[in-house]
């Protein structure tokens, strides 16, 4: 993907949810980032995806969407907004890895300076835990089949991130179809 103008930043961001109606509750994230500013541009949405809960706590499955968002926002304001969304969605924090309403996680930020890499834990960018899971590598990979993750090694193409993947998480992970609207404008 081309970088964008000074000034402007291109996010990527996967949203998860496996408490009450994930599919009505994902159709939120596209429609709230473009509804944040009109300088917000949604750029591209994956496929709802089933996924196979991540991290160990046993519970429901997820329905998780990747997405891409440009704008004139700084890393911070894009966690908000995401924040924002998950308040909406009535997301409470319990049990670390657990069941959740919404969850929107700041995976990447690239800016017209190169992609933005903060150990901050309010928001480490790249996401530290992207390149782990199937459930962000494979919607992503939907929408931008050429997408690379700054990893601690350097940058990585998220094929080749996924493809290392165990065989039985990528399976874990099943397109299901498109969100029930489009936030494409
Ligand atoms: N890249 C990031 N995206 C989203 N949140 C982040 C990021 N980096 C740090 N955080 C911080 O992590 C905190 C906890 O987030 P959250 O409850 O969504 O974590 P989690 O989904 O349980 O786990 P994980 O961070 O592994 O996805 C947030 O309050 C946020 O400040
Ligand atoms: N498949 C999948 N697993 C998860 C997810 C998620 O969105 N998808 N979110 C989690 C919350 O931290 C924990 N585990």
């Amino acid at each position: 993907m081309s970088t964008p103008p000074v000034g402007h930043s291109r996010v990527v961001l996967s949203a998860g949810s496996n408490i009450g109606d994930p599919m009505a509750t994902l159709a939120l994230v596209p429609d709230g980032f473009a509804a944040a500013g009109r300088d917000i541009r949604v750029v591209a949405v994956s496929d709802v995806y089933a996924t196979a809960p991540w991290g160990g706590v046993a519970q429901d499955d997820f329905c998780n969407i990747t997405l891409i968002v440009e704008g004139t926002r700084q890393p911070h304001e894009w966690l908000r907004i995401g924040a924002d969304l998950e308040d909406q969605a009535h997301r409470t924090r319990e049990v670390r890895w657990g069941p959740r309403t919404l969850d929107v996680d700041v995976i990447t930020v690239d800016t017209a300076g190169g992609t933005v890499r903060s150990a901050d834990p309010t928001l480490t960018l790249p996401h530290p835990r992207a390149y782990q899971r199937a459930f962000v590598l494979l919607p992503w990979l939907q929408i931008d089949p050429d997408a690379e993750l700054f990893t601690d090694a350097g940058p990585r193409l998220v094929a080749e991130l996924s493809a290392a993947l165990p065989a039985d998480e990528r399976d874990g992970v099943r397109r299901i179809g498109p969100l029930s609207r489009s936030a494409l404008r």
